[in-house]
């Protein structure tokens, strides 16, 4: 099977166990939402999908191979990653940091191609930051600099993309304009999101995780139940089917 999946993963992190038994297979140009509390191991399991921590037990595949087995740099080209809270320290500019995208495409040593530069310049005009592709890095609010680091991801022309938490920071213009670029991208999208009304608008489909497990998998209107948000959150919530499309809309009522 083509992509990139996890099955079966076991994860244990500073001795705790964080992801138990998770498989998670992401339709190829799909975007699938990754939801659950604080602390369900949604972090965790992206970083395992991007071959950053290695599962325990279990394994992630890419086109079914073990990604153990891939090599970075082939991973690299084909899988872009967006960390929450992603810094970059040095005196860089936008366009300098949407630069470190290609750098898995070029050879060692090798000036940028006219390719590289065209890729670098539609990832800041489809982030709406062509016009401020000079600024440093430093001048940057929070929610300019996540734009920043979606405008890396999609230089790097991936095939899938996982995003932590990427609308953390933004106004609920740029949240929106964020989702719906992800999802006209129709590249393999994971993404972990704490706000359920834009994991049900924007998702194909959803997994939710508690305590390191799915308990839930589908798409946006079979998984967001009250009954669910009430076991996996702690919250009453009524949903309603919005016309036209009948995604849920859930309205939170309180702690349960
Ligand atoms: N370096 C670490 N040492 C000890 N525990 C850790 C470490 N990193 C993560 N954990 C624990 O692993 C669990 C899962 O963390 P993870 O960041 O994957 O959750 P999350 O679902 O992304 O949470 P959030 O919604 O708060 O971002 C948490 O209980 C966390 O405290």
């Amino acid at each position: 099977m083509s992509g990139l999946r996890a099955e079966r993963v076991r994860r244990a992190v500073g001795g705790a166990l964080v992801l138990d038994g998770v498989t998670l297979t992401p339709r190829p140009g799909e975007v699938t939402g990754l939801l659950g509390p604080n602390g369900s191991g949604k972090s965790t399991l992206l970083r395992v999908l991007a071959g950053v921590l290695a599962p325990d037990a279990g394994v992630v595949t890419l086109d079914d191979r073990p990604l153990s087995e891939a090599g970075r740099r082939a991973v690299a080209r084909r899988v872009a990653v967006v960390e929450q809270q992603a810094d970059t320290q040095v005196a860089l500019t936008i366009v300098d940091v949407v630069r470190l995208g290609r750098i898995p495409h070029r050879r060692a040593w090798t000036p940028a191609t006219p390719d590289d530069e065209q890729a670098v310049r539609t990832a800041l005009t489809r982030t709406g930051l062509a016009d401020k592709a000079n600024r440093p890095w430093h001048s940057l609010s929070g929610g300019e600099r996540q734009r920043v680091h979606i405008a890396r991801a999609l230089a790097q022309a991936p095939r899938e993309l996982l995003l932590d938490e990427p609308t953390n920071h933004l106004d609920i213009h740029h949240q929106l304009a964020l989702m719906s670029l992800v999802t006209e991208l129709k590249v393999t999208t994971v993404v972990a999101l704490h706000d359920l009304n834009l994991a049900a608008m924007y998702c194909d489909q959803l997994a939710v995780l508690k305590q390191g497990r799915v308990v839930a998998a589908g798409t946006p209107r079979e998984v967001l139940t009250e009954t669910l948000v009430a076991d996996v959150y702690g919250v009453r919530a009524t949903i309603t089917e919005e016309a036209p499309d009948g995604r849920p809309h859930i309205r939170f009522l309180g702690p349960v």
